[in-house]
């Protein structure tokens, strides 16, 4: 199993940033060294295969995954349900994992937290995105049933072990200030 120098987790409602944030923080520490891992690659790779889709599009920004977020979502339950470390296990096989620095973009419940911290104690840096529901929106979300009051997308509503809160409601200078700091004062920027 790969293990990173460190591990950047990020967090946060649909629409509110964490893939645009992942590429601005890869950019930053240098693609070399820098990969995005997803806890729903390997979710996605073996929904794809068990139901004869094409994992590409499910992996792509396009709106073909919200066809099946919400049977998505239930399958990989029960898949957690069985074994909770399954997906987190799973990421350090994924391309790129064996780069010293991680930015995993997508954790949504408690247990992701709490498994990753398991796995990989004192390395992690966490941050949780906010976006206002306006601006959110405005980038193509629509409240669904299922989907935006599951587990998937509340479970860390009320985590307050988050290191730092990030405000994307659009302006990119500011943002990108906010992140260069957090780098900074982490030590993985100079
Ligand atoms: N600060 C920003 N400035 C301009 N565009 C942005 C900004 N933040 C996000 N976007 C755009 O908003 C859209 C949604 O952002 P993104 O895909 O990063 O959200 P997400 O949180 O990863 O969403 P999901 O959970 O649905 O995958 C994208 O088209 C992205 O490029």
């Amino acid at each position: 199993m790969s293990t990173p120098k460190t591990i950047i987790i990020l967090s946060g409602k649909r629409k509110s940033g964490k893939d645009f944030v992942a590429s601005l923080l890869q950019e930053k520490l240098d693609p070399n060294r820098c990969a995005i891992l997803r806890l729903s690659y390997p979710l996605k790779s073996q929904y794809s295969k068990d139901h004869g889709l094409d994992l590409e599009k499910l992996l792509d920004a396009s709106d073909f995954k919200e066809l099946y977020r919400a049977d998505m979502i239930r399958w990989g339950e029960e898949k957690r349900n069985q074994d909770p470390m399954y997906f987190i296990r799973a990421i350090s096989s994924e391309p790129g994992a064996e780069k010293p620095i991680w930015v995993v973009s997508d954790a949504r419940r408690r247990s992701d937290m709490d498994c990753l911290h398991q796995l990989f104690p004192n390395i992690i840096l966490s941050l949780r995105i906010h976006a206002e529901e306006i601006v959110r929106r405005e980038r193509g979300w629509q409240f669904v049933h299922g989907v935006d009051d599951a587990e998937s997308e509340c479970g860390l509503d009320g985590y307050n072990s988050f290191d730092h809160h990030l405000e994307n409601d659009g302006d990119v200078n500011k943002l990108n200030d906010v992140i260069d700091n957090i780098l900074r004062s982490h030590h993985l920027l100079s």
